[in-house]
């Protein structure tokens, strides 16, 4: 056999991915659908949780055609939930908070109707998402603050920024 290089551990024997806590404050929790005679019924947020202590103040979605992608963007005090219910789409989160123990490290979870999950995403963590495959995807943010149309708390960084050691385009 030519020489190459082994896979690692990728998922623990439940199939959960291993690598869930690479960047301090953020928060992933994965959500198995109830399956009925008619459909599936499928939770996408709870208090008791505990995946923060902060309020729910507003849910928006987004919708990304195949292929779309957000730039980078963080937020200085907006906590975003991201819940992907329809598609698939691959989130990708820098640590860009100076104080933190994961500054400056790159994490990527991918999300969808296939395999659901809530992300937590703290201020100050640059997040970038792509929508995946055929379908459209369909993304809910439950965010604890609400969205203020004339001071957006949104900082933005291009795609191939050199201030984020991964490429989103
Ligand atoms: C968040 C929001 C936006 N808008 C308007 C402002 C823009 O004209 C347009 C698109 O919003 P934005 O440029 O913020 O879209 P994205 O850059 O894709 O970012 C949004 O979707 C990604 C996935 C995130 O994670 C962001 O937190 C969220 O803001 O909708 C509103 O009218 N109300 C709102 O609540």
């Amino acid at each position: 056999m030519a020489t190459g290089t082994p896979d690692g551990q990728t998922v623990t024997p439940d199939w959960l991915t291993i690598d869930v806590s690479a960047i301090e404050g953020v928060r992933v929790k994965e959500i198995r659908p109830v399956a009925t005679s008619n459909g599936y019924l499928t939770e996408i947020f709870r208090q008791e949780w505990d995946l923060d202590q902060l309020p729910v103040a507003q849910v928006f979605q987004r919708t990304m055609y195949p292929g779309a992608m957000t730039g980078w963007h963080a937020h200085a005090a907006t906590l975003d939930r991201l819940f992907c219910c329809a598609g698939s789409v691959r989130i990708s989160l820098f640590d860009g908070r100076k104080a933190s123990p994961s500054f400056g490290t790159v994490w990527h979870k991918i999300v969808g109707a296939m395999r659901p999950a809530i992300v937590t995403i703290p201020p100050g963590v640059w997040h970038g998402v792509v929508a995946l495959g055929p379908e459209p995807a369909l993304l809910l943010n439950l965010v604890d603050k609400a969205y203020a149309y004339d001071a957006p708390d949104h900082w933005r960084l291009p795609p191939d920024t050199e201030q984020i050691p991964y490429r989103l385009a």
